[in-house]
């Protein structure tokens, strides 16, 4: 899909991956609307991005992905203001073990809530003009992390939904593409304090550490590139795309019918 005149969505698009996602999106000629939960944030971004873009070309909307209700409301709102939508990056995610239920709430219940809502918009069955979904994981929903049993619950979780959604698509007719992003350690808020993140876990902070250490931080940007080539490769559907200091490989699952 060329991005040129496309009108998207970013949940979590105020700092870190999420603004990395909506200035190669920008760059390559899209219509952001920036959703996040942090409103001082998103606005100050969203007039900094005005400026080098022109004011036409965002949309920041105060969003909680925990809430039907908001969402709903920011995907009509970006509708009316960019003609429809064609690209929906369900990015928004925290690190959290203590508050367990929030983590899950946040980073699966949150991807579930952003896709059944934007078919809506996007689906050729109801009147949209489809497009793509990506969804950020983790390489945590690939290979589990001990340190943080519940967030690697959502990433595996986050895969598995976007693989069956992908399937369902196509053999629906939906006209939508669904990709997974699974970035390895990126230089981020997320990756500060992490011991503290790690509630009933925190003993274990050191394997993070050393884990760390062995697989490498990339760039915001370096995961950003990967969207790019997930957005815009028609062929690619259902694919889950790793990311990390070595390099992009796209994940070699177990097939059960060949
Ligand atoms: N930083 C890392 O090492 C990795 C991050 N990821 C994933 O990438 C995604 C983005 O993470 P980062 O950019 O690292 O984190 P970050 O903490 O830098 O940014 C997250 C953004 O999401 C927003 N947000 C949080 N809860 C929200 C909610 N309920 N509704 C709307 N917005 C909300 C925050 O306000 C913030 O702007 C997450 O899903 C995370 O799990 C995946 C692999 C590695
Ligand atoms: C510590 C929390 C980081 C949260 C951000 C995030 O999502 C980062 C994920 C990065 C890499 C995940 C790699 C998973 C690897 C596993 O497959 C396994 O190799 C880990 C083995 C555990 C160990 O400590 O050796």
């Amino acid at each position: 899909m060329a991005l040129n005149g496309k009108s998207a969505v970013v949940t979590g698009a105020a700092m870190g991956i999420g603004r990395a996602i909506t200035e190669i999106l920008l760059q390559n000629g899209a219509q952001v609307a920036l959703l996040d939960v942090n409103k001082t944030a998103g606005e100050s971004l969203m007039e900094e991005l005005n400026k080098q873009y022109g004011a036409d070309r965002t949309l920041f909307l105060s969003c909680n992905v925990e809430s039907e209700e908001q969402i709903k409301a920011a995907f009509q709102k970006t509708a009316e203001t960019f003609g429809g939508i064609d690209i929906l990056c369900n990015n928004a995610g925290i690190l959290n073990e203590s508050t367990w239920e929030k983590t899950v709430s946040i980073n699966l219940m949150g991807v579930i809530r952003g896709t059944y809502l934007a078919l809506e918009h996007m689906s050729k069955l109801s009147g949209g003009r489809g497009g793509v979904i990506i969804n950020t994981a983790s390489m945590a929903g690939i290979g589990p992390l001990p340190t943080c049993p519940v967030y690697t619950a959502t990433k595996s979780g986050v895969v598995g939904f976007t693989r069956a959604m992908a399937t369902a698509s196509a053999a629906s007719g939906y006209g939508i593409r669904i990709n997974v992003l699974c970035p390895g350690f990126v230089q981020t808020d997320l990756m500060s304090n992490i011991t503290t993140r790690l509630g009933q876990f925190s003993h274990l902070a050191d394997l993070a550490h050393q884990l760390i250490d062995k697989i490498g931080i990339i760039k915001v940007s370096d995961v950003a590139e990967c969207l790019l080539e997930l957005v815009t490769d028609d062929t690619k559907n259902g694919e889950a795309l790793m990311v990390f200091e070595k390099g992009r490989q796209y994940v070699n699952f177990p097939s059960f019918t060949q």
